[in-house]
């Protein structure tokens, strides 16, 4: 995991966001490609793909299995390096991993012997961040995740939903600008995964943070986005973009107007081919 950035607040104040804080996180991807290469073998993984991914917006990539989204994703989290073309982050190129892109995959990534609260806490620790300070982090981030009383259990304690709630948490006590989010809910049953979504959403809002969100459920991307970027494979490109014309606020209704329903059918049958 990456190392914490600084926190900037006292305890006692909100650690979620301060005066003082670094805002934007726009992602600018630009004729980046990805080949896989061995002595007997040569695939290209990504095509040139450019993409920018505006500050504080919400983002998601959907797309066939093996179109090399999670590439993608890695490449911008700085976790693989691309063949060629660069990632910038308000306008500073990607060489590695980052506090402030935070990453959040489908498999449950909290440290085992660790509670609740303390895995909340890791990043900050490891970045030297005070007990008191990380504490009034910790707090913050439990209350955003509604698991205040869950702070001293152990994640084997814990639901499917729960423990990505606390791996959200986890990522944003880092302070990011970034949310790279790879699946978060695809292990998740379909209530706890609508939960999840609106969950998402109420985050996303109050900590002001771009979310880059990769999913294979069309529904999923519909609800959540303020864009879906559609690729396509052989190689990974992409295919289509689409700005989701519903309303900013995403209650369970949105699901139920036209609009909805027509995008859904649109990537359905994009995705079909
Ligand atoms: N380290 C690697 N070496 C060789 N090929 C790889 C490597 N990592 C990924 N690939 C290939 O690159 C392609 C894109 O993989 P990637 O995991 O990015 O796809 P994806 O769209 O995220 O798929 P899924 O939706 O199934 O997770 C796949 O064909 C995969 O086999």
């Amino acid at each position: 995991m990456p190392p914490a950035g600084p926190a900037r607040t006292a305890a006692g104040t909100d650690p979620g966001r301060d005066a003082g804080a670094k805002q934007a996180g726009e992602i600018a991807v630009t004729g980046l490609t990805k080949v896989y290469e061995t002595k007997k073998s040569r695939f290209e993984a990504l095509a040139p793909i450019d993409l920018t991914v505006g500050a504080n917006a919400f983002v998601t990539i959907v797309g066939p299995s093996g179109c090399g989204k999670s590439t993608l994703l890695r490449i911008v989290a700085g976790l693989d390096e691309p063949t060629d073309g660069s990632v910038l982050l308000d306008g500073e190129e990607v060489v590695g991993p980052g506090a402030e892109r935070g990453m959040v995959f489908q498999g449950y990534t909290l440290f085992p012997w660790l509670t609740v609260r303390e895995n909340i806490e890791y990043g900050p620790k490891l970045k030297g961040v005070s007990t008191l300070e990380r504490r009034a982090i910790s707090s913050h981030y439990l209350k955003v995740i509604k698991l205040e009383s869950f702070a001293n259990a152990y994640p084997k304690q814990l639901s499917g939903g729960m423990k990505q709630r606390v791996a959200i948490a986890r990522a944003l006590a880092n302070r990011p600008k970034v949310l790279l989010m790879d699946e978060p809910f695809g292990a998740l049953d379909a209530q706890t995964k609508l939960e999840m979504q609106e969950l998402l959403l109420e985050v996303w809002e109050k900590e002001k943070t771009t979310v880059l969100f990769i999913t294979h459920d069309i529904e999923e991307a519909v609800f959540l986005s303020q864009r879906i970027v559609v690729m396509g494979a052989h190689p990974g490109r992409i295919l289509k973009t689409f700005d989701v014309a519903l309303p900013a606020r995403r209650t369970p209704e949105v699901r139920e107007l036209p609009g909805f329903l027509a995008l859904k059918r649109e990537l359905g049958a994009l995705l079909k081919h």
